[in-house]
Order: C-alpha cells, then sequence, then structure tokens
C-alpha cells in the first residue's frame, strides 16, 4: 500500500563529469520503514543518499517524497535529515549546543532549543552529558548526539551514511540494536547505507543491493538472502554456492548442502579444506569443472564421522533450494 510519506527514486542520476555514479534508479522507500542500502565501495551507494539529502546535485530524475519533487530543494526543507559518518559535531559546542544548532538557524528561541534538544538527549540516552564538549565523549556517545542533532529536525526520512563504520565490534553490535529500537520508536523511515552484509541482515526491513551505479536486487531482508537473483547477489550477500548445472547457474546456501557417500550425490566433490566455525563446521570442496563449493555441516554431525582433506564426497540437495540466476 501506498501512503503520502513513502520516498521514490525516480530514474534517480548521478554523473560526476564523464562517470556515471548513479545510472537512472527506481525505488520505492515505503513510509515508516528500515531500508539499507548495500552495495561494494564505489558502487553509488552513498552518491544516492547524498542526493536525497541534498548535499549532492541531482544530476537527473526525481525524489518524490510527501507528493512533491524534493530533488531541488535546500536541505532543511526537504524533510530529511542525515547522520554523517564521522557525525560532524562541532568542537567548540556543548552536546546541547550542538543538537539545538539546527533550531538556532531556524531563530527558535533559547529556552524552546534547550527545551527540544533536552528531549532528543533523553531519547538516546545522553542527557546526563548535555553540558559535555564532543571530544570529551566516546565515539559511540558522539554517534547518539549526532544522532540526536539530526532528529531534532523531526524528519519524515532519516538517511545515516555509514553511521557504525567508526564504532569497534562490540559497539557496533550494540548501536546498531538500538538504532532498530529507535526507528520502530519514531516510527519514520530510515535510509542506511552500510557496505556491511551482516549489518544489512540484523537491520533492514528492506535490502536494497547496489552494484556499477545500479540496483541489482531490492526486497524484505530475508527474500533477497534466501532468493538471490544474480550471481553478483549471491556472492555479495555471502552464505552461497554459485553452481553451474547443464540447466543453468544456481544460487544454493552453503547450510542446504548434505553429503553422502562419493557415488551417490548430484555432484562429486574433494575436500580443499575445513574450518571449525563453533556452531558449525566449513568445509571446501573443489567439484568437476574446477567448481569451489562451501558446505556448511552442523558441528555435531561433521564430528559424528568427521571427514579429512582430500576425502572426495558426494554433495546432494533439495531441487527446492536451488535458486536460478540472471545474468
Ligand atoms: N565528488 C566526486 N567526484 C568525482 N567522482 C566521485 C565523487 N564522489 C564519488 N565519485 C565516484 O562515484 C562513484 C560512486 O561513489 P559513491 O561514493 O557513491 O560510492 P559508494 O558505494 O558509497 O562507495 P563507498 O562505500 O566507498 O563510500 C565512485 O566511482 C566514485 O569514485
Amino acid at each position: 500500500m501506498r501512503s503520502d510519506l513513502d520516498l521514490e527514486l525516480v530514474a534517480l542520476t548521478k554523473r560526476y563529469g564523464q562517470s556515471l555514479a548513479v545510472d537512472g534508479i527506481h525505488h520505492l522507500f515505503h513510509a515508516g520503514s528500515y531500508a539499507c542500502l548495500l552495495g561494494p565501495s564505489g558502487c553509488g551507494k552513498s552518491s544516492t543518499l547524498r542526493m536525497i539529502a541534498g548535499h549532492e546535485d541531482v544530476s537527473d530524475g526525481a525524489i518524490v517524497l510527501g507528493g512533491h519533487d524534493i530533488a531541488h530543494l535546500p536541505p532543511a526543507k526537504r524533510g530529511t535529515a542525515m547522520m554523517f559518518q564521522n557525525y560532524a559535531l562541532f568542537p567548540h559546542l556543548s552536546v546541547t549546543d550542538n543538537v539545538a544548532f539546527s533550531l538556532k538557524m531556524k531563530g527558535i528561541d533559547r529556552d524552546t532549543r534547550r527545551r527540544q534538544a533536552g528531549e532528543m538527549l533523553e531519547l538516546v540516552h545522553m542527557q546526563h552529558l548535555a553540558d559535555r564538549l564532543p571530544a570529551q565523549l566516546s565515539g559511540g556517545q558522539q554517534q547518539r548526539v549526532a544522532l540526536a542533532r539530526a532528529l531534532i529536525t523531526r524528519p519524515q526520512v532519516l538517511l545515516l551514511d555509514e553511521p557504525l563504520s567508526a564504532l569497534d565490534p562490540f559497539l557496533r553490535i550494540r548501536m546498531r540494536a538500538e538504532l532498530k529500537k529507535l526507528q520502530r520508536e519514531l516510527g519514520i523511515t530510515f535510509i542506511h547505507v552500510t557496505h556491511g552484509q551482516d549489518e544489512a541482515l540484523a537491520l533492514a526491513d528492506e535490502i536494497v543491493v547496489m552494484n556499477n551505479a545500479r540496483i541489482e536486487q531490492a526486497g524484505p531482508a530475508r527474500e533477497v538472502f534466501n532468493a538471490p537473483r544474480t550471481e553478483f547477489v549471491a556472492r555479495f550477500m555471502g552464505g552461497h554456492n554459485v553452481i553451474a548445472l547443464p540447466q543453468g547457474h544456481f544460487a544454493i546456501r552453503a547450510d542446504r548442502i548434505a553429503l553422502t557417500g562419493s557415488d551417490k550425490g548430484r555432484l562429486e566433490g574433494r575436500v580443499t579444506g575445513i574450518e571449525y566455525q563453533g556452531a558449525s563446521v566449513a568445509l571446501t570442496l573443489l567439484a568437476a569443472g574446477d567448481q569451489e563449493i562451501t558446505a556448511l555441516l552442523p558441528e555435531e554431525q561433521y564430528f559424528v564421522q568427521p571427514i579429512q582433506p582430500g576425502d572426495s564426497v558426494g554433495l546432494s540437495w533439495d531441487d527446492a533450494n536451488l535458486h536460478a540466476l540472471g545474468a
């Protein structure tokens, strides 16, 4: 169902001189959803986000929010707000003044600014550090301030450019849970750029996979992971094999491949590597046609009858787990 607060990209294009960074993409971000723009470095995801924010000129196409093309409005007039990768806090301003900054620019009086900044800081659990300077905060705390600063403008769409990349792995996982919770509480649209598959799977209602300036596949996280439509998506999302069969190329999840006797499988493979991963064991195999295949076995199953490098085994699967790949 479409809503007035959906954000729609229509043939959105970005050229830097001769080079095409975003190639006429179309997409509808549903209001109130958490979307992740996912893709390798240089695929055009930050350019897309910056065009939505108004920090980059649109070369062609439209960005429709609330029924209007916002593509040529100044950033503050779009109904969007952006949280930057490096947080971009003003070093000489206190936490409260950083958060209240955009209200000051709008000429809102001091008491109202401080009250609203206080509410935002409460939302991100930072009210107790309201008087500190950015340099006196940890990376995670700076990120919360940056979030509060973006949210104080009451955007319909919050844009986040690699918001977790500066954090250590432990904090990253904690903050990602908080981002998700915040998005649910606020009920606004979040569009989050990342090159991390795990991050996208953990956060997104919808994943938009970009490659070479285009959208390669978009859909619910589970669908994009389970049913990749192209070889690029299968390989980029990870956890899949791409196998060539007489009928064509297919993706199949590594944990959907079973081992049988060497003469009983659909393919025969020679074990080239074994990696213990805790809950599972990853076997790397070489099958006919030099195809490298990974089979992920539950660890208790592997240890009943451990297999050694050099052994030949049969590989089998249920055809329902094969996903035909386009070009
Ligand atoms: N200001 C610029 N001038 C010229 N080319 C640019 C500029 N910004 C980006 N590009 C080019 O546009 C393409 C897309 O860049 P973009 O930053 O959107 O990709 P990305 O997917 O966000 O990459 P990353 O994950 O590395 O940030 C790249 O080839 C990049 O080199």
